[in-house]
């Protein structure tokens, strides 16, 4: 698939993570709730205003095989298509693109479970993306279905119900290129590495890590996603909702391309925020020059055959 490798020049900017809690049945509620909260993101800490919010993935339903046939809307999204919000058969869509285009800020719009336009078969888990005019820019849908069994700690297989998205999915913005994951994603490194050398400075992966894999591998994957490609990395959690059948780690968290980690939520409802530094970005790469040390005549460069499909807000996407 032909690769974008033409890098944009990072500039400083500001992320907001909102760690949403109150995911309740009524899906209406929880649109309300996080339109809310995208607006109280919107307004700031202190006199800086965010450039970007992500929400966290699963955000307008309980996070369960069985809820995500419930709860599927219609996108309709097709890559190289502008797409005509008029149109969407989408609540969620609409509400996430309204709430961008009124903060007039880009808007990772956490994930939702997806209905296929044209198989009704098939649902995805996706996050949509929005420039500050509210226009649809990227989808990504969940490439890694998390299917994973401790005996007696965690079960969940989400390819009851889900099937996996078939791209990897990044966007551009005024300040940086910006590769999608959601959240089981991140274990596969190969996704993360495609994205820093498609030119992705930060990466950002909607999540909703569970209280057995939470506390072991949360923070080291963020870490280790961030110095192995030495960009910035971070997941966006649903608060910890004792109540609910799935409980979410929270933790939501920036780290930067030392590994060091620039915010961190705790495990309630909260918006952090954390200001990229390109300072920090350059001086990395160039402290540590393994982005040109690659021995390609030793093993292959993955990245050159991946499918990549790269968003940017006001032309058509490739
Ligand atoms: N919820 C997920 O997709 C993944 C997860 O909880 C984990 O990898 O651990």
């Amino acid at each position: 698939m032909a690769v974008n490798t033409v890098p944009l020049s990072l500039k400083p900017f500001r992320i907001a993570l909102v760690q949403l809690g109150q995911v309740t049945p009524d899906k209406s509620k929880n649109l309300n709730h996080a339109r809310e909260m995208i607006m109280k993101a919107a307004a700031g800490e202190g006199a800086t205003k965010p450039d970007l919010i992500v929400l966290p993935e699963c955000f307008n339903s309980p996070y369960g095989v069985m809820h995500f046939p419930v709860y599927a809307e219609t996108i309709g999204f097709t890559s190289g298509v502008p797409y005509d919000m008029e149109s969407s058969e989408s609540e969620s869509v609409k509400m996430l693109s309204g709430a961008a285009r009124e903060t007039e800020i880009w808007l990772v719009g956490g994930s939702i479970p997806e209905r296929d336009k044209s198989d009704s078969s098939k649902l995805y888990n996706t996050c949509t993306v929005y420039s500050p005019k509210g226009e649809l820019v990227v989808i990504h849908r969940k490439v890694h279905l998390f299917d994973m069994d401790i005996p007696g700690k965690i079960t969940f297989k989400e390819s009851e119900t889900l099937t996996g998205g078939s791209a990897m999915n990044m966007f551009d913005t005024p300040f940086a290129r910006i590769g999608l994951g959601i959240c089981y994603d991140v274990r596969f490194p190969e996704l993360a590495m495609i994205a820093a050398r498609n030119g992705c400075q930060v990466i950002i992966y909607p999540a909703a890590f569970n209280m057995i894999t939470g506390p072991l591998h949360w923070e080291m994957l963020h870490r280790a996603r961030a110095v192995d490609n030495q960009v910035f990395m971070s997941m966006c959690s649903p608060a910890r909702d004792n109540a609910t059948g799935y409980q979410a780690y929270g933790h939501s968290m920036v780290v930067d391309p030392m590994g060091t980690v620039l915010t961190q939520a705790g495990h309630l409802e909260e918006i952090v925020y954390a200001d990229i530094d390109p300072a920090i970005f350059h001086s990395a790469r160039a402290g540590i020059p393994v982005t040109t040390q690659r021995r390609f005549d030793v093993y292959p460069d993955v990245s050159r055959e991946a499918r990549v499909v790269i968003g940017s807000a006001g032309k058509v996407p490739n």
